[in-house]
């Protein structure tokens, strides 16, 4: 019996992949993702499903209407265009008569004869149209993140123009039959990790390079914690099987010790073989990165308000500043007006990627502009406004936004402790740490040691471990996700103090394992909602009762067993009877306060409480946190 995957199933019955997975679910069979296989009885189930269904399911007959996108070859398929079944009449019910589940009330809405017979999806309030994904390419050095960009480019668009020569504009869009892709064309994390930084997440989906004869290697490692943290699908291509030394395999099982499970293992890790030189399995990736951009769903209102986001700024002898943008939200024109940090910019001209003039960009879109008069930093935000003084007035906010965050870091800027990071007492917290220590040895005793540590109130979250000092990458991964460093018999480099300095990350250096150890223990110790219980103290015999212009009475006592302390709790019995339960809020020996007075001594005690009286017994107690195990 032969498997089939569930998209060539959908693909060869007309039925989007959501369809299909609904189906999927409805008949309960498990499934990781679109391409994950399933049994020939399974299909066979299907395609009744589905020819029974009939048009309520079908999604490829019905003609795609490109709303208000630059380029209708670079709109998505025509699958995403479902028809619609007839909305079903609904009957507001009264708060009073809301139905109980499972048992219908009048109020119920019934369906009307109109309805279909299956549940129709929710459809969005407003039809927001599909947008093109974003991809960013990452890896460890040499594994050939350029090579692939620039075999994708040179196959996937289209010619230019005559003696154009296509500019450097980080960013550019390939036509594939399943639609556009943009990809952001600085390879490497640091052009991903700098937008994050600003707060901005560019990417829609992460690809993953790893060559094959060399398998995951640091910057691997770092790749994947940055594309976790920005949580953005990851799909791994794995690059240069062509060479005769390539271990695909290897690299798969590798994986597994990331706790990244390929979908042949069981996983749900999309992992494609590649290679850049030949061209092998490019198709296929490109088909996995659209499966991947359809599940995630995304969508941009074109007609909605602009924001984008900086992906280069550069200076051009000739033209001067020129930023490229990509358009994340609504449309931007020529003549638009655009803030970005504290700067505006009125825009004079717009190119494409493929350095064709053009006079409106729609989302997903990266456009090149000339308009800035300074240079704006890749991941800042950028908005439109109306008009140059609207463009002035949001300025202005920002300025003074800014500087109130000056002050309030200035007042922050005592050192923060470990205990700081881990928050308030009894909160379930997840703490995010980036570990760096001098050899694997330590850095794997660590991570051991730190899981074995973690409670149900604390979880500890490592995302990136990893040997030598940290990086200026790592500072920017921690403050994207209020993550601290700790450093393990490495230190941090100048610059990257200083980095960590100005984004506000903690780096926390050690030099003995059980300084840290201890360090962390405490932190878990003091994030677990403490238990107090009562312990007795001692007991005193009032003796006289002296009479205080300000402080009222005071109960001149001698202590007959324990001792009494300042601010512990007092139960006065006169008698049998309790009279008074309060705190001791003053002692006195003689004329100084003390903090604590011994059995056989003599003192004054204040109860805040004008009643005592000569004969009363004063019984002290504490509360004291105990020991948990
Ligand atoms: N045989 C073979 N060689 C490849 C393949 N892909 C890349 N290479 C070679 O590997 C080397 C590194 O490729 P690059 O594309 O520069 O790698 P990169 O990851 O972009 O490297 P950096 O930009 O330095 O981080 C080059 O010599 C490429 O020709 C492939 O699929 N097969």
């Amino acid at each position: 019996m032969s498997k089939v995957r569930i998209y060539t199933l959908a693909k060869e019955l007309g039925v989007d992949n959501h369809k299909m997975l609904e189906i999927l679910d409805g008949l309960g069979v498990a499934y990781k993702s679109v391409s994950s296989t399933i049994e020939e009885d399974t299909v066979e189930l299907i395609k009744q499903i589905v020819a029974e269904e009939g048009a309520s399911v079908t999604g490829g007959e019905v003609a795609e209407t490109p709303a208000a996108a630059p380029d209708p070859a670079a709109v998505a398929p025509a699958a995403e265009q479902r028809e619609k079944p007839a909305p079903v009449p609904v009957v507001e019910p009264a708060p009073s008569q809301m139905p109980i589940e499972g048992q219908p009330t009048e109020a119920e809405p019934v369906p009307t004869e109109a309805a279909p017979a299956a549940p129709a999806p929710a459809a969005p309030a407003k039809e927001i149209p599909h947008r093109a994904p974003v991809v960013t390419i990452m890896g460890h050095v040499d594994h050939g993140k350029t090579s692939l960009l620039d075999y994708i480019r040179h196959t996937r668009v289209a010619a230019k123009e005559a003696g154009g020569i296509t500019q450097h504009v980080g960013a550019f869009e390939a036509k594939t039959s399943k639609g556009k892709i943009v990809f952001i064309d600085t390879p490497g994390h640091e052009a991903f990790t700098t937008i994050r930084a600003r707060g901005a997440n560019v990417a829609d989906i992460a690809i993953i390079v790893i060559a094959a004869d060399d398998s995951l290697m640091p910057q691997t490692r770092e790749a994947i914690a940055h594309a976790q943290a920005a949580k953005v699908p990851m799909i791994v291509a794995i690059n240069k099987v062509d060479l005769p030394q390539a271990d695909p395999e290897k690299v798969k099982t590798d994986l597994t010790q990331l706790n990244l499970v390929p979908e042949e293992y069981g996983g749900d890790l999309i992992v494609v073989p590649v290679s850049a030189k030949t061209g092998e399995g490019v198709e296929d990736l490109l088909e996995y990165i659209s499966l991947t951009a359809e599940l995630e769903d995304l969508r941009a209102d074109p007609k909605g308000n602009f924001g984008g986001v900086i992906i280069e700024g550069k200076v051009d002898k000739q033209a001067g500043v020129l930023a490229t943008v990509m358009v994340q939200e609504g449309t931007l024109h020529v003549g638009d007006f655009l803030v970005v940090g504290e700067n505006y910019g009125k825009i004079k001209a717009m190119t494409d990627s493929n350095g064709g003039r053009i006079k409106e960009a729609g989302p997903s879109t990266p456009v090149q502009i000339l308009g800035f008069s300074e240079v704006p930093s890749s991941g800042e935000k950028v908005q439109s406004a109306k008009n140059e003084h609207a463009a002035r007035e949001v300025i202005a906010q920002r300025v003074d936004v800014r500087r109130d965050e000056e002050d309030a870091r200035e007042r922050r800027k005592a050192q923060r402790s470990l205990e700081d990071i881990l928050g308030p007492i009894g909160e379930v917290r997840t703490v995010n740490l980036i570990l760096r220590a001098d050899t694997q040895g330590s850095v794997e005793a660590i991570q051991g040691i730190l899981a074995r540590k973690e409670s149900e109130e604390v979880k500890i979250n490592v995302m990136l471990a990893g040997i030598g000092a940290p990086t200026e990458g790592d500072v920017l991964l921690a403050s994207t996700a209020e993550a601290t460093i700790l450093c393990f018999s490495v230190t941090p480099s100048g610059a990257v103090t200083k980095m960590a300095e100005s984004k506000g990350v903690d780096i926390k250096s050690y030099r003995i394992i059980y300084e840290m150890i201890d360090e962390v223990d405490r932190l878990i110790k003091g994030n677990i909602e403490p238990v107090f219980e009562e312990q007795y103290l001692g007991r005193a015999e009032v003796r006289m009762v002296i009479r205080h212009p300000k402080s009222g009475n005071i109960a001149g006592s001698y202590v007959t067993d324990g001792s009494l302390k300042r601010n512990a709790k007092a139960v006065v019995t006169r008698g049998k009877q309790v009279v008074y339960e309060g705190t001791i809020i003053g002692l006195k020996r003689f004329k100084d306060d003390v903090r604590e007075v011994q059995q056989g001594y003599e003192c004054g005690i204040n109860l805040d409480w004008n009643d005592v009286m000569e004969g009363d017994i004063i019984e002290a107690s504490e509360m004291v946190e105990v020991e948990q195990a």
